[in-house]
């Protein structure tokens, strides 16, 4: 299959990994899941936007009965503190004692994951795990284990699979870099 670079917005991208590749790794991560979350009925918590085509292929790759809900991070700034405040927005699950697994497409500086879990910690769920399409270890600046990461990638900025560059890319089937 051939695959031309794409131009998004300003910038030109260039094929980095292929649906084939894509979907493998996703396969690979879903049975790891299934095996260890057999007889447990996980959680699977998708965080918008960017994670939904992850989601979905994952979810249809699962071998044992499994739930899915999204959630999405509202960033704001404290005017008490100095940083952004990432707070949880449509979580109506209780989580509490259940075994919840957070789905994200990219794990980049970790600043997103990092904000998620305390707040979700603090509900109590049975155990709490983070699967990822992609992780950046270059990039990571917290001390954060994620158990699930489907692919490991250099510290370049990607789009597709549902990745956006400045809202556009996330239809494309294959991952590309900025070139
Ligand atoms: O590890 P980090 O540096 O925090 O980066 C990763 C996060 O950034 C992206 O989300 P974004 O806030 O762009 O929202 P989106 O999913 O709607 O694109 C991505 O979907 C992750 O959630
Ligand atoms: O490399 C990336 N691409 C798209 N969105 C992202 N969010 C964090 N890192 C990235």
């Amino acid at each position: 299959m051939h695959h031309p670079p794409v131009t998004i917005h300003d910038k030109q991208f260039s094929i980095y990994l292929p649906e084939r590749k894509i979907l493998h790794s996703v396969e690979i991560v879903a049975a790891r899941l299934s095996h260890d979350y057999r007889g447990k009925r996980p959680l699977f918590l998708a965080v918008l936007n960017g994670s939904f085509m992850f989601a979905a292929d994952l979810m249809k790759e699962m071998s044992t009965p499994c739930e899915i809900s999204f959630i999405r991070l509202a960033s704001y700034t404290d005017m008490q503190s100095t940083g952004s405040v990432k707070e949880i927005m449509g979580l109506n699950e209780d989580i509490k004692d259940r075994h919840v697994v957070v789905l994200e497409d990219i794990v980049d500086t970790g600043h997103t994951v990092a904000a998620l879990l305390p707040q979700l910690r603090q509900q109590g769920p049975a155990s709490l795990e983070v699967a990822t399409l992609l992780i950046k270890p270059e990039s990571l600046q917290h001390n954060l284990v994620i158990k699930y990461p489907a692919m490991s990638i250099a510290n370049d900025f990607v789009v597709g699979y549902g990745l956006d560059y400045n809202g556009l890319g996330r239809n494309l089937r294959d991952i590309y870099k900025v070139m």
